[in-house]
């Protein structure tokens, strides 16, 4: 299987390793602009978004969107909120047998979609997967052992897909429930910027705790509205990279949270929880779920509330039942 990886950013140049070393196939890393993917070319090295990890020699850094020709597997690794439209110049390109599978971690503004829904409208025809789970891309590319989910309704074409990004250290598990793997990687990353905001302003690890959990709580409420397992939601792709991203620096968003309750400018880096908790919001509005601790960070986000009041209000809510 031929491995083509869109989007040359810190996640995209890990798994462009991961699948040369997989595979053993040269392996393309196709980035926006040509003078610094010639330059990753010339180093070895994508200096911007992933210092000192060198590439795979099989990884062939370039800015030729050609090179999707030939994929018979295409790792899409733009922002969410670029999905639609890197998928869409990809769609002229692309084989209809190809398998198109989105590392992306959100909602879309304005529609209110998932990755993957996002990628059956854009790339309409395709096999659409998703990968997804507690995975630092550095963690990653130093070939620390990693486990994530990979969730695709044909379970051949997952397997296939597993088989062509499986290494010594990083190991896929197959699902089938696609929702339930996008839902997890969308919400941990406003979770991520609530349990960081917590451990900012310096109100213990018994607050952050509380987060987590009563924040698992209302991504598992919006995941069984809209069909995902709870196996899924309590698995890598929900509770185990809700985990990793609500207690480690390492995570953007959870940064972002920090420096919000620290009072600190906020770091100059994606944080998808940022660009997803409106439209996070809105979608379990739409279903009618209630998400209080999202919508505490969009209020902060939008300065609309100081984090003290934000955790102030979420204390004073009514008392109810743990379940
Ligand atoms: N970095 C990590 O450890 C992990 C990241 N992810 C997810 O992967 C996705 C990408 O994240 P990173 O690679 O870390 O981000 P990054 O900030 O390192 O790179 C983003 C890449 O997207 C490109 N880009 C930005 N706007 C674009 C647009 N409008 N059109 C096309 N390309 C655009 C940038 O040029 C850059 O190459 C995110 O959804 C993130 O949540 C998932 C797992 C791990
Ligand atoms: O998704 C990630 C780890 O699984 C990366 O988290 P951040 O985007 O918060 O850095």
């Amino acid at each position: 299987m031929r491995v083509v990886v869109v989007g040359a950013g810190a996640w995209g140049t890990a798994l462009a390793n991961v699948a040369a070393e997989a595979t053993d196939r040269e392996t393309p890393l196709l980035g926006r602009d040509a003078g610094r993917m010639a330059e990753v070319a010339e180093t070895r090295v994508n200096a911007e978004r992933l210092p000192d990890i060198r590439l795979h020699p099989k990884v062939l850094p370039t800015a030729d969107h050609d090179v999707v020709r030939d994929a018979d597997i295409v790792l899409l690794v733009s922002p969410t909120q670029a999905l639609r439209q890197v998928a869409a110049e990809l769609a002229p390109l692309v084989r209809r047998d190809a398998i198109a599978v989105t590392c992306c971690k959100g909602v879309e503004q304005g529609t209110l979609e998932l990755p993957h829904e996002v990628l059956a409208e854009s790339l309409p025809g395709l096999r659409h997967a998703i990968l997804s789970g507690p995975s630092f891309a550095e963690d990653v590319a130093l070939g620390l052992p990693t486990a994530v989910t990979l969730a695709c309704v044909e379970a051949d074409a997952a397997a296939r897909i597993a088989e062509s990004l499986a290494t010594r250290t990083f190991r896929p598990y197959w699902s089938d429930d696609v929702v339930g793997a996008a839902l997890g990687g969308a919400a941990k990353n406003v979770l991520a910027i609530a349990a960081g905001a917590v451990a900012g302003r310096g109100l213990g690890l018994s607050a952050v705790a509380a987060m987590v959990a009563r924040g698992f709580a209302e991504l598992a409420r919006l995941g069984l509205v809209l069909g995902a397992r709870p196996e899924t939601l309590a698995g890598l792709s929900g509770l185990g990279d809700l985990v990793l991203t609500t207690s480690s620096t390492k995570s953007r968003n959870f940064s972002l949270g920090l420096a919000l309750g620290r009072g600190e400018p906020r770091p100059n880096k994606l944080a998808e929880g940022a660009a997803t908790v409106e439209a996070l919001i809105g979608l379990a509005a739409e279903h009618g779920v209630d998400m209080p601790i999202s919508s505490a960070v969009a209020d902060v986000l939008a300065e609309r509330v100081s984090v003290g009041a934000a955790v102030a209000n979420l204390l004073a809510r009514p008392l109810r039942a743990e379940v």
